[in-house]
């Protein structure tokens, strides 16, 4: 077994009298700002005006536009979009380069060269694995989201300090964080997201949907069976893998799982699997990723229309907007119509 870090890992005061200057305040980087404030670290975001400068102003960040934040730390996290990082990197944070450590959340850039870091500079990336929105929550929990660690770059011999010390304060380490590279955490995160995590769930959703629907069975109880449920069946796995999920299921639901999952996911699938993650070593992906976005996201803004006025999607508005305990991080008034 890999050697995991924990909490008792880390040099707690390792960021102690260091600024840290978090570019971008999205899904990741205002989970990163606000946990590293609560763990004691002098926080300051770097952005352009927008919702984000006002909502990261509302939290009580100083905000500065993003060379002003960088000149300013001693640590400069990217919590930018990928597609965006080069561009800014190029002309807000590069200019205003010394001694910082250059920190990542994702490798794809600096693995992809996209972006080439200056030679003089500590560089490394502390990738939770999860989305930002649960490294939040779980932190206010006491509780945390497990991460990847690699070191690119390491002039002052504190690279590995400083990541250890970062993933405390974001409170990864409670979960526990794992050494990588950049190829590797790259290559699997974009595996992962491509052909298990969104990509191949998103599909193996809409197909079960889509057989029950077209088979003449409700729309809403093919959500409830296909979508729905999931979590509970994943949460299961989470706490205790497919052991701990197969405990809590119908001896009957066990036997299915058996005999026709792998009906469903054959060789074929995992034939698939090898392709994409072929793709993603030999540039492919990253390349159309590139190019999709030099040219404005023509494919990817259609795709997102065709997906969000999918039947699931209308369904599954519909059945949530009855059901707010669903999202009961997100406040809705409960519409309780006349005929309920
Ligand atoms: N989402 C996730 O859960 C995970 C993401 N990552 C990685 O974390 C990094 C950030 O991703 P994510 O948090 O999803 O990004 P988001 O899209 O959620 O947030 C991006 C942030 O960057 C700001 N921004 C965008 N363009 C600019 C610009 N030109 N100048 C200044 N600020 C800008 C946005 O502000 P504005 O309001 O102005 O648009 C926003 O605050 C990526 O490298 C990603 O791969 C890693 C693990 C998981
Ligand atoms: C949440 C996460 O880790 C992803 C899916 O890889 C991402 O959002 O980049």
């Amino acid at each position: 077994m890999a050697k995991m870090y924990y909490n008792g890992d880390a040099n707690q005061s390792y960021l102690n009298g260091k600024k840290v200057a978090v570019i971008g305040y999205g899904s990741q980087g205002h989970a990163h700002a606000q946990n590293m404030r609560e763990s004691g670290v002098d926080v300051v975001i770097g952005l352009r005006q927008g919702k984000s400068w006002e909502k990261a102003e509302k939290d009580g960040f100083n905000v500065y536009p993003v060379g002003e934040a960088t000149a300013q730390a001693d640590v400069v996290m990217i919590l930018l979009p990928d597609e965006m990082q080069p561009k800014v990197y190029k002309e807000e944070i590069e200019p205003n380069l010394t001694n910082q450590a250059l920190m990542f959340a994702h490798g794809f850039n600096v693995h992809f060269s996209q972006i080439v870091p200056p030679a003089t500079n500590d560089v490394l990336l502390v990738a939770p694995k999860g989305p930002g929105h649960l490294v939040r929550r779980t932190y206010e929990q006491e509780a945390g989201v497990p991460a990847l660690f690699a070191i690119y770059q390491d002039v002052t011999g504190k690279a590995k300090e400083l990541a250890l010390a970062y993933a405390w304060a974001i409170g990864s380490l409670r979960a526990g964080a794992l050494e990588t590279t950049f190829k590797e955490e790259t290559e699997t995160d974009l595996f992962g997201e491509q052909a298990v995590l969104c990509g191949g769930l998103t599909s193996l959703v809409k197909a079960g949907f889509e057989t029950l629907v077209e088979a003449g069975y409700q729309p809403e109880l093919a959500y409830f069976e296909c979508l729905h449920e999931l979590k509970l069946i994943v949460d299961l796995m989470y706490e205790g893998g497919m052991e701990n999920m197969r405990y809590s299921i119908s001896d009957t639901a066990q036997w299915g799982d058996f005999v026709s999952g792998p009906r469903v996911v054959d060789a074929r699938v995992k034939e698939s699997m090898k392709e994409v993650l072929k793709d993603i070593q030999e540039g492919r992906f990253a390349k159309g990723w590139i190019l999709e976005n030099q040219a404005n996201r023509p494919e990817f803004n259609a795709i997102v229309q065709k997906e969000n006025s999918h039947l699931i999607e209308q369904v599954g508005r519909e059945l949530r907007a009855m059901m707010p305990f669903v999202n009961k991080d997100k406040k809705k008034e409960v519409v309780v119509s006349a005929t309920n």
